[in-house]
């Protein structure tokens, strides 16, 4: 019989959304790492059985910006309290015309553009290289899908983030280059997440919530955070209501990632076990254990 892993779900809130719903026993719980701290405490529960645990990304209030967050200490807190599956939930830009402000994109592809991040758990002492040729969980991917359907939202299946580092918004001449290179919306911050999350082995699906059509569109003003907060509003009750349709779906325990997911590190590794840092070693525990 093939081995099943029992999902524990992780949900990032981005702009917006600062908490969820419909969870029971929950606490917030602090977490320390190795990496510093997260972004804010963890808000853990459960819903119908299955263990979920929510991040702020910024931080409840909005403290922290795209450039100074913490992505190492947010996946390394989450994979410690044993989440495995990592629903991201964030604003963005438009970069198609058929991507208005209030629709869903079920991103499957990145494009970094972010350098002023620690992007790997790994470095001197233990090197390794994991494939990001596919960074998100068609699995999961399917199970937003089938939510989206039944809610009656209007969103695509599959597109480009294009990840800027922020934290101001872009030029007319960005914009229109990335939109020359097909990107379908643009944000400041699943990059390096979905790096991260690949790393320490987890499941990592992104639902983009359109609430601009960033600086290119003619017939729309630039964008603004006070435009972007009066569609986030929106947004925000849609993705709670996702996340309610999303969990059932996620919750049966599930067959280990066969496009590797689930084993990201097996091959991944270089350093000669004799040549590794036994303090980074130390480090990379939680993330890496598997396999060290
Ligand atoms: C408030 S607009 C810019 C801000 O919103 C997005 O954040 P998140 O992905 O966490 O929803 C975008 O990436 C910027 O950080
Ligand atoms: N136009 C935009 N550019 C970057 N991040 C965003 N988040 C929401 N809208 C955005």
């Amino acid at each position: 019989m093939s081995e099943t892993k029992q999902p524990v779900i992780g949900i990032i809130g981005g702009s917006g959304l600062y908490n969820i719903e419909g969870l029971t026993d929950t606490r917030w719980e602090k977490v320390e790492t190795p990496w510093g701290a997260p972004s804010d405490e963890l808000l853990i529960g459960q819903f119908h059985g299955t263990k979920v645990v929510f991040l702020p990304r910024h931080g409840r209030g909005h403290k922290l910006s795209p450039s100074s967050l913490n992505y190492r200490a947010n996946i390394d807190a989450l994979k410690r309290v044993g989440v495995t599956d990592i629903i991201s939930m964030s604003a963005v830009g438009s970069l198609k015309e058929e991507l208005p402000p209030g629709h869903f994109v079920i991103v499957d592809q990145f494009i970094d553009r972010s350098f002023a991040r620690e992007k790997s758990f790994f470095g001197p002492g233990c090197v390794a290289h994991v494939s990001m040729a596919h960074p998100t969980c068609a699995r999961i991917g399917d199970a937003l899908e089938d939510s989206m359907k039944a809610l009656g939202l209007n969103y695509t299946r599959g597109g480009t983030y294009l990840v800027m580092e922020g934290p101001q918004f872009s030029t007319l001449a960005e914009s229109n280059l990335y939109r020359s290179w097909g990107c379908s919306v643009i944000g400041m911050t699943n990059m390096p997440e979905a790096k991260l999350a690949r790393e320490a082995e987890m499941d990592y699906a992104t639902v983009a919530m359109v609430t601009d059509y960033d600086c290119w569109h003619e017939d729309h003003d630039a964008v603004t955070v006070d435009q972007v907060v009066k569609v986030l509003l929106g947004n925000a009750d849609k993705a709670r209501s996702v996340v309610k349709e999303v969990l059932p779906r996620l919750s049966a325990p599930r067959p280990v990632c066969p496009h590797g997911c689930d084993t990201a590190l097996q091959y991944a590794l270089i350093t000669a076990p004799e040549a590794r840092d036994p303090a980074v070693l130390e480090k990379l525990k939680a993330v890496a254990g598997r396999v060290l």
